[in-house]
This record gives C-alpha cells, structure tokens and sequence, in this order.
C-alpha cells in the first residue's frame, strides 16, 4: 500500500490514495491495531492523523476521511484538508483550483491560492450544545467545567468536530498536559473533545496550543484554531481577521459572523513511501 506523509504546520498526516487503490468504503482502510502502530513514530511512520481520498459518493469531487493516531473515524481535520488539497493537485487528481470534499460531517470547499497557500472554508460555528454535542441546558459565551478539585471556564463550540476553549496568560507553561486530557474526556462531552489553550495577544493575534482527541497535542490545529478566534470572538476579544500562532507556525482565520470561517496556510509534502507488509499483518 502507498502513502504520502505531508504535513500542515507541522501537524502531520500519512495520506492513502483511495482513488487509485481500492480501500474499504466503510470503517478504517485498515485494522484498527494496524493503525495505532503505523501511527507510532517510533514503530511505525508515525502520524497525528491518516487522511484518506475516496471518490466522492454524491455530487462532491472527492471524498474525505480522517482518522486520528488512535484509531477512531472523525469527522474534521482543518490542517488535513489544506494537505489533501495540495496532494489532489500534485498527483493530477484534479485540475480545479477549488475543490469540493464530502466529508462525515457535510460538504468543505477548499482553495488552493496562488501565494501556495490553501484556503478552507470550515462551516459556520455550530453553538447549539447538542451540535458539538455537549450536556448544557442552553448555549452560553462560557460554561463552567468542574474536573477533580478545580472548576474551568470554557468556551465550547461544533465545527464537525467538538472543541473547547481556555483562556490562559501564557501559553508556554499552560497545563496543557494535565487539564487537556482532563477536559478532554469530561463527561459533559459524550463524544471527547479537542482542547485548546488560548493566550490574547491583542485583538487580531492569538497564541495557542491544543490537546488533540485522539491524538494529543499536537503542533497546529486547523479546527482548534478556528475554534479559539470565534470563541474569542463571541466573547468580544476578537476582531474579524486573526493570525493564530502555534507551534508549528501560523494560520491566518476570518470569520465575519457570515458564510463559513476561512482558515489560510501552508500545506507541506514530505516523502512518498509504501507500507511494508509486516507493519499490514497483525
Ligand atoms: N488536527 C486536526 C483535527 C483532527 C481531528 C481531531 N483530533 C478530532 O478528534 O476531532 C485539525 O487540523 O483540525
């Protein structure tokens, strides 16, 4: 089996062909075990998430699929999406400079721009708590997490995948470690959710780093990203355009509170490589 490992600010991805080799429709293109394995990077070629391209099943142009590091199907990756656009475009899958994906959670529009950066049309913020889904009575700006002795004012916000937002002072010794798996797995989230941790450096700049479901911290979250401008930005501390600085580098996000949040930046290719088959059999 081939495979493109690629990148989004560091934020990596092994990339499997399903349009020229023929992969499962349904559940992962491999054994979950296998997955976990060739996700480790010591074992394995070592992965944040596998990205999968599959012909479109309605009138989309292509087909996506994310699984993260531990094996299980979501429905949203940000960083992949830009990488999926330039790997579409690098092995003449595609002629088209916007590309329509399908995804678990609808359909994506993707750009590639002509500064070789990738523009990703993410949806709108879904805020209703059964959206992200979360146990809330109502949405609200912030809603109080309580996880052992410590209670956690967070932001909580659906963007095809579940995300929650923290302020901290200073992202470099935020508990990203310790809280994240803590918030991460709380009950109020049925389905877990990604954690970010968001240091305001001023109105239209942001640092931030995100505990990622199903993968852990990782350098950059496309959707975390998104997540903490409108959060921020329902909380009044935003403007419409933000850099977001993570560890891997920055995204540029623009949400006007129209349309869909527009996430912009890099999408890298690093090597192309085929599985041997020792890491396919359990
Ligand atoms: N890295 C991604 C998000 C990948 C999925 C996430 N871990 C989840 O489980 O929802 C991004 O760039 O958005």
């Amino acid at each position: 089996m081939k495979f493109t490992k690629m990148h989004g600010l560091g934020n990596d991805f092994m990339v499997l062909d399903g349009i020229r080799q023929s992969l499962p429709e349904e559940g992962p293109p491999l054994p979950a075990e296998t997955l976990r394995r060739l996700a480790d990077r010591h074992l394995g070629v070592g992965f944040d998430q596998l990205l999968l391209v599959q012909p479109a099943r309605g009138d989309a142009d292509f087909r996506y699929r994310v699984f993260n590091a531990d094996g299980s199907e979501v429905s949203q990756c940000g960083n992949g999406a830009r990488c999926l656009a330039q790997f579409l475009r690098d092995e003449g899958l595609t002629p088209k400079h916007e590309i329509r994906l399908e995804t678990a959670g609808g359909q994506m529009m993707l750009r590639l721009t002509d500064d070789g950066l990738v523009t990703v049309n993410v949806g709108p913020p879904r805020w209703a708590p059964a959206d992200v889904p979360f146990h809330a009575s109502s949405e609200a700006d912030t809603h109080i997490l309580v996880a052992g002795q410590n209670a956690y004012e967070v932001s909580v916000v659906g963007l095809g995948n579940p995300h929650c937002v923290m302020l901290v002072e200073n992202v470099e010794n935020a508990p990203v470690a310790s809280v994240g798996p803590l918030l991460q797995s709380h009950p109020d989230f049925p389905e877990q959710a990604n954690v970010g941790f968001m240091q305001i450096v001023d109105r239209s700049r942001i640092r931030l780093r995100v505990f990622e479901r199903g993968s852990g911290e990782t350098r950059a979250c496309g959707s975390g990203a998104c997540a903490a401008v409108v959060c921020g930005q329902r909380r009044g501390l935003l403007d419409d355009t933000v850099t977001v600085e993570l560890g891997g580098g920055t995204l540029r996000i623009h949400y006007d509170g129209s349309g869909g949040i527009l996430m912009t930046g890099p999408a890298s290719r690093v090597y192309e490589g085929v599985i041997p088959e020792p890491l396919l059999t359990p």
